[in-house]
């Protein structure tokens, strides 16, 4: 009897084979995956490594204590601005006189922009206005110049200027022919609380401003931009000329704007842009800035609340130039007129010759106390001062600031024509209604009215 072959030892040996042979393609399945995997990972980002080269991200140093939107407006991609958008800037750029300006004004939603940006459209000139809305001081007072401007036919970007992708972008749409450059970080003691908001606002946007206004505009604009009296600092000589020393800044905006100027010199040098500053010398008036000392106590006074009145270290008055508005304007669009072309060619490329670099002090040439300025508020307000006197902290302040013009006066007419008890009356007669207040009958404000 032939017995059954004795397979258990063969089906033993294939079992093992065949799990081998899954366990190795098993291995091999999850060795490929793994090399897919890794692959896939590479290759993404080598693409986000290839985009952000092609197309730079925006600069952003966020200031750490305000908001600021920061939006770009660029919503396609490759980025563009959407066609209604294009057709907005063209129709808000577009003179409305022969020969006429089409003029970029950046911080157009501020106070002195506010007012340009009306008096440039007036006059039959193109504006369109660039703000990044940030909350220094109110944002609903920059909602309500935007509102105004906007009845008047003139838009104003929200967008920032580190933001340099847009800028890069709004000046390759467009073919500006002057850009008036006023939105920047300001106050002078506010840098002790938020230092980087300077670097960013009054240097960073600055060079991409210029960078922009070099290399992606065609033509290059001229550019007319905010400087400042501060950078007279600490200077004793009196009244400040723009050919006296700036190496004393008492604050960190004064040193900003002292940088700025130095930067300006480099912008020229290399690229031929047309560079303007203008040093401004403590501006008030309606719509002001609600950070500034004539608003504030304004504020305090009608409330009934203190106000802190600074006095030199050695117990004399501080005083400033106190300048007005409208007389600021007429400055601010006598430089733009006067304003010659930039000689830089598209790209960044050669200049064909050296281009109009300038400074000019626009103030009023008389300056006055910090105590006259609050006792013209009592007369106008009906309400007196509940007065503290300190003195002036070390943080930025300066004792006095007084502008020598004739250079301005010469080169474009500036002649201020605002005393401070004129434009201070006109500020609180806006201040009363914006912020819907009424005056004691006996108030100075409320006699001239009735006079009215
Ligand atoms: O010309 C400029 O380049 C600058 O002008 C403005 O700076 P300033 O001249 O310092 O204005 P502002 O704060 O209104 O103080 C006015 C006076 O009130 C005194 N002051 C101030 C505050 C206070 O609590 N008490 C006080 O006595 C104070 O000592 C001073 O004497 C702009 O803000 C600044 O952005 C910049 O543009």
């Amino acid at each position: 009897m032939a017995f059954p072959a004795d397979t258990s030892k063969t089906n033993k040996l294939e079992r093992y084979n065949s799990y081998l042979r899954r366990l190795s393609s098993a291995k091999l399945l999850s060795a490929s995956s793994k090399l897919l995997f890794r692959a896939t990972l590479l290759a993404t980002i080598l693409l986000i490594l290839l985009l952000i080269l092609h197309y730079p991200l925006p600069l952003s140093i966020h200031s750490p204590s305000f908001s600021s939107p920061h939006r770009s407006l660029l919503t396609s991609f490759p980025p563009s601005f959407s066609p209604s958008l294009s057709r907005q800037i063209r129709l808000s750029a577009t003179p409305r006189r022969s020969s006429g300006l089409s003029v970029l004004v950046t911080g157009a939603a501020g106070f002195i922009g506010t007012h340009c940006s009306l008096s440039l459209k007036k006059r039959g000139d193109g504006v369109v206005g660039l703000d990044n809305f940030n909350s220094y001081y109110d944002p609903s007072l920059k909602r309500a110049r935007q509102a105004l401007l906007a009845r008047h036919s003139i838009l104003i970007l929200e967008a920032d200027l580190n933001d340099s992708l847009l800028l890069s972008h709004l000046f390759s749409s467009y073919p500006f022919s002057h850009v008036l450059h006023l939105a920047a970080q300001a106050g002078v003691r506010y840098a002790a609380k938020n230092p980087h908001s300077y670097i960013s606002s009054n240097v960073a946007a600055l060079v991409s401003l210029f960078e922009s206004a070099a290399k992606s505009a065609d033509p290059q604009p001229a550019i007319v931009w905010a400087s400042s009296s501060s950078v007279y600092g600490l200077n004793k000589k009196s009244p400040f000329s723009e050919s006296d020393p700036t190496d004393n800044p008492a604050s960190l905006y004064a040193a900003t704007k002292k940088a700025g100027e130095a930067i300006a010199h480099t912008y020229n040098h290399i690229y031929g842009l047309s560079l303007t500053a203008l040093r401004f010398f403590t501006v008030y008036g309606p719509m002001g800035r609600p950070d500034m000392a004539y608003f504030f106590f304004t504020k305090s006074i009608l409330a009934g609340k203190p106000i802190t009145i600074f006095r030199t270290a050695d117990g004399k008055d501080v005083a400033r130039d106190f300048t007005y508005i409208d007389d600021v304007v007429k400055g601010c669009l006598g430089a733009l007129d006067t304003a010659e072309k930039s000689t830089g060619s598209p790209g960044g490329g050669p200049k064909s010759g050296p281009a109009q670099l300038r400074i000019y002090n626009l103030g009023n040439t008389s300056p006055v106390p910090v105590t006259k300025l609050v006792s013209i508020l009592e007369g106008l307000l009906g309400v007196k001062a509940k007065k503290n006197v300190v003195t002036m902290p070390t943080n930025g302040d300066v004792p006095f600031t007084h502008a020598n013009v004739s250079l301005a006066a010469g080169d474009f007419g500036y002649h201020p024509t605002t005393d401070l008890a004129a434009g201070l009356r006109k500020f609180v007669r806006w201040y009363v209604h914006y912020y819907g207040i009424k005056l004691k009958p006996s108030s100075g404000e409320a006699v001239a009215a009735q006079r009215l």
